[in-house]
């Protein structure tokens, strides 16, 4: 997918081929790192290892890491240190155990810093003042050097940072490491002056890093001298990258097993089995531990530390997968995307680590699949990644049994059940706010990297997991997903009105006329006024009957085009065909005229098309606030800014044309017959009324009245042809539904020349097709979110006011509690049951329930009944080369409502 960042191209790479295109096939090309003004100014001009750009410095400055710090042997003598912190941290529990809970986090944290600070700086600095400081403000640190830098993308707004505060944050840090790391430097060449005076050599110890670096220096026996600067530089690298990362890890896996006891306990069974009871467990010990390196490697595919990696930097103009790259783009590997990706990985949400058992995939960036350390070049030699600075020593820590000697320890064992108690105390106190289950989420975008472009389907398995109530994050917006009819009866009939507010949002806040549409006004008089003038004037069964020769004369629109096809024997794209048909029945009916036709009509579908994708989402950075300015630099605000212009520009159009009187009314019948024998009025003209006589007694004003329409337009079209489609696509595919289909509404009209609704009343058969359609293929599967207008309990859990909530009801409709065969399209489950979809049996809801349901029901099924008797009931149907019915691809398309992704096309022929 290749983006823009202001000026600046953005490939991100999220399959396992195109990662292994740019770090293996083309690593060269890509290894370079974009320039960044912020680690250019926290890492001393980039002159550490990660962010230094690629050449000659890279090389030397990894070479040193490597042959230095990293390298096997360094590591195997770093292992008494490792083995030293792990028994002090024990120790330290055991002491804590009697009576407070263990704050595990904290304690990964210290160690860590710990571990890190005696091999790299040669001593602890945890227990003093400064020490302290630096443990502090590392996650400062690390969040700074994930700040996306707008000056970066676009020069002339890098007066930016000065406001909002980057600028100084950045500062501050960096004067604070910096006289933190000349003391540590400094430190260092006193104590060697000191050891140089007295008889001590410097090698009778052993070496830090800092000395290594200061000793290779002064010897300059890589060719080339390290400043001052270029030291710090890389000491910051290789310290404070450990820390945070490294814990992440051990937390999630430790939180991982704790939550599968029979992982847990399989894994105990395996360390018993190698260790027999000896009370220190080798290095030997570990190479045996299989299950334990698939737990860890698990881990690592559920958490990537670092989603996308570290970005890199095209050097020259490149073909990837087909797609021309130029130099200078900058590259993002979504990883995290890549080690959930369901082609590659079964069950890939779930956690389990029997899948590395006999497999060899592994993740030191050999296998593209598994790349939580990147791979490739900016990677280092043997079991090391340089990918992600902050993460070379956590993989080191680990591969050299760090956590492992830490998790295994007997004394560990002796200590379950006082951290088991730690988890439970956490629970209790979780248990005390009563927050729904919640899968774990990630800093910043919490639980929105769990999401797809369908997000009914990541929801519907969540579920299974966590509940049929679930509480996520979509970055900074708490959200409450529902997913069985006993919850969503809570949410929209028993607790209706606490739950009848719609979610702010930006996007449909410019697209809609500053919410003063209805389906997504906040709660509220205009709202209800605005709904009763919809449902009186335009919704209600009534009105709904008098449109009755409408939808009779377009359906027979329709039915002579697809006639015209059968002659030759031509395919016919029925999802086009339906959504005209609807759309034109919605126009007249409310406007008294079609907009389908000619070049503004057009134009105008498409227009319709660009507004319900951006309504739709387009964009997850709005849910970060702190990332909005994403959304002005990538262009998406730029492009909602011209969709609401050119959507207004029409909406104007039609307005105006009322107002001056041009329109050539088709009314509700052919002749010009007026509804029921009232006047000729139409939905438009009484809106236009109501504004200029402001006779509701609420301010509706011009916009209104557009953000009405256009409700009308983008609600009722797309919904109703969806049904249509995915109703004729399963008809299609079972044949005998289809006959009983034929024979029912044969049965029903003999040989009439067109059907008419009269008939429709016995299509008992076709009514269960179409609520068997609803079940399967909700068209809005997650419903319109909704959201919390006061505290309240909800199957026993708090949820605060202002919280989202999402009811999932195609996952309610899959659901085998209610359902027989769940997946399986089989109508005659209706045909003996009073289920239906009108918002009372919330097994089935696809068009809600209570004060915010759907009000186009009566609608929308008016119109679906009428076209599915006269296409099945008038035609027999083939699929293009001979094609068969079961060969039907299914597969959806994201969008406000989810059509299907590929058109229907069918050859229809005329029934004998
Ligand atoms: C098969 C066709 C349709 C489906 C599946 C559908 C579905 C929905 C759903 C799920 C909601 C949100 C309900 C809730 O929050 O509980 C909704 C609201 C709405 N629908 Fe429909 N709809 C359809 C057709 C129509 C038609 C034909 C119109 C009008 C011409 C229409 C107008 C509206 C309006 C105005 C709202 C907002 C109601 C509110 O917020 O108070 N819909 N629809």
């Amino acid at each position: 997918m290749l983006l823009h960042f202001g000026s600046k191209p953005v490939l991100v790479a999220s399959s396992a081929d195109a990662a292994s295109q740019i770090m293996k096939t083309h690593d060269l090309v890509f290894s370079n790192r974009p320039k960044s003004s912020v680690i250019n100014r926290l890492f001393y001009g980039s002159r550490d290892v990660a962010f230094t750009p690629y050449g000659e410095y890279w090389r030397q400055a990894k070479s040193i890491c490597v042959l230095h710090l990293l390298s096997n042997k360094r590591v195997q003598s770093y292992q008494h240190v490792r083995e030293e912190e792990t028994s002090l941290m024990i120790e330290k529990i055991s002491q804590m155990c009697s009576s407070s809970p263990v704050n595990l986090t904290e304690i990964f944290v210290t160690l860590t810093n710990d571990i890190i600070c005696r091999v790299a700086l040669g001593r602890k600095y945890s227990e003093e003042e400064k020490g302290r400081k630096i443990m502090e403000n590392l996650r400062i640190f690390v969040e700074l050097m994930g700040v996306f830098d707008v000056g970066d993308y676009i020069p002339w707004l890098s007066w930016v940072n000065r406001f909002n505060g980057l600028d100084l944050k950045v500062e501050k840090f960096v004067k604070l490491i910096d006289e933190f790391l000349e003391g540590v430097i400094e430190e260092h060449i006193n104590k060697r002056k000191g050891e140089a005076e007295s008889d001590h050599s410097v090698e009778a110890r052993c070496l830090d890093f800092v000395d290594i670096l200061i000793e290779v220096n002064k010897e300059s026996t890589i060719g080339f001298a390290l400043g001052p600067d270029d030291m710090k530089a890389i000491i910051l690298d290789v310290f404070a990258g450990g820390t945070d990362t490294t814990q992440t890890v051990m937390e999630w896996a430790m939180s991982e097993l704790l939550k599968k006891p029979i992982t847990l306990q399989k894994l105990q069974a395996e360390v018993r089995e190698v260790t027999q009871g000896k009370p220190e467990i080798t290095q030997d010990d570990l190479e045996k531990m299989r299950y334990l390196k698939a737990v860890i490697k698990e881990t690592l595919r559920c958490h990537v530390p670092a989603p996308l990696l570290v970005p890199r930097e095209s050097t020259r103009d490149i073909k990837i997968m087909g797609c021309d790259i130029p130099a200078g783009t900058l590259v993002l590997v979504n990883a995290s995307a890549i080690a959930r990706d369901p082609i590659l990985w079964e069950n890939p949400e779930e956690f389990q680590p029997e899948r590395f058992l006999n497999s060899k995939i592994d993740f030191r960036g050999l296998n593209f699949e598994l790349i939580p350390f990147g791979s490739g070049r900016r990677h280092p030699v043997s079991q090391f990644t340089e990918n992600i600075l902050y993460m070379r020593l956590p993989l080191h820590i680990f591969v050299n049994g760090f956590i492992d000697v830490y998790m295994f320890h007997p004394i560990f064992f002796s200590l379950f059940p006082l951290i088991l108690l730690w988890f439970l105390f956490k629970l209790v106190s979780n248990s005390r706010k009563n927050q729904p289950p919640s899968p774990p989420g990630l800093p910043i975008i919490g639980n929105l990297h769990q999401l797809s472009s369908l997000p009914h389907y990541p929801l519907h398995s969540l579920a299974q997991k966590y509940g049929p109530i679930m509480f996520l994050k979509f970055g900074s917006v708490p959200t409450v997903v529902v997913s069985s009819a006993d919850g969503a009866s809570l949410i929209m009939k028993t607790h209706d009105l606490i739950f009848s507010d719609r979610p702010f949002s930006s996007t449909a806040n410019k697209l809609l006329y500053n919410m003063k549409d209805i389906s997504v006004a906040p709660y509220g008089e205009y709202w209800r006024q605005l709904k009763s003038i919809c449902v009186l004037q335009l919704l209600s069964n009534k009105k709904v009957q008098a449109f009755r020769n409408i939808r009779e004369e377009e359906t027979s629109i329709m039915m002579q085009k697809i006639k015209d096809a059968s002659l030759d024997s031509t395919p016919v794209n029925l999802s086009e065909m339906f959504v005209s048909l609807t759309n034109d029945i919605v126009c007249r009916s409310a406007f008294g005229r079609k907009y389908g036709g000619g070049e503004t009509g057009k134009k105008f579908k498409l227009l319709l098309g660009e507004f319900l994708e951006l309504l739709n989402g387009g964009s997850l950075v709005k849910s970060v606030p702190c990332l909005s300015w994403i959304n002005r630099v990538n262009g998406y605000d730029a492009r909602v800014d011209r969709v609401a212009r050119e959507v207004d520009e029409f909406l104007e159009g039609v307005v105006q044309e009322r107002l001056d009187g041009a329109v050539e009314k088709y009314s509700c019948g052919s002749g010009g017959e007026t509804i029921d024998g009232e006047s000729r009025e139409d939905f438009l003209d009484i809106l236009l009324k109501i504004y200029k006589d402001n006779a509701t007694g609420v301010t509706m004003d011009r916009d209104s009245v557009k953000a009405i329409i256009l409700d009308v337009f983008s609600a009722g079209t797309d919904t109703t042809a969806t049904v249509a489609e995915w109703a004729m696509a399963e008809i299609l595919r079972h044949p005998i539904v289809l006959k009983k289909l034929q024979t029912e509404i044969r049965g029903v009209v003999g040989g009439k020349e067109q059907i008419s609704e009269d008939d429709l009343a016995e299509m008992h058969y076709l009514k269960a097709v179409i609520k068997e359609t609803l079940r399967l293929h909700p068209p809005i599967p997650l419903l319109v979110p909704r959201e919390a207008r006061e505290d309240v309990k909800i199957m026993g859990y708090d949820i605060a006011a202002g919280t989202m909530v999402i009811i999932n009801a195609w996952g309610i409709g899959r659901d085998p509690a209610y359902w027989d065969e769940p997946v399986n399209f089989m109508p005659e489950r209706f045909m003996d049951s009073s289920i239906d979809f009108k918002g009372h049996d919330f097994q089935l809801i696809p068009f809600g329930a209570g004060r915010r349901g759907c009000p186009g029901i009566a609608f929308a099924v008016a119109s679906n009944e009428l076209v599915l008797a006269n296409l099945v009931g008038k035609f027999d149907w083939q699929f293009p080369d001979g094609a068969q019915g079961k060969e039907l691809d299914m597969t959806e398309c994201p969008g406000v409502a989810v059509r299907r992704k590929i058109p229907l096309l069918v050859i229809p022929s005329p029934l004998s």
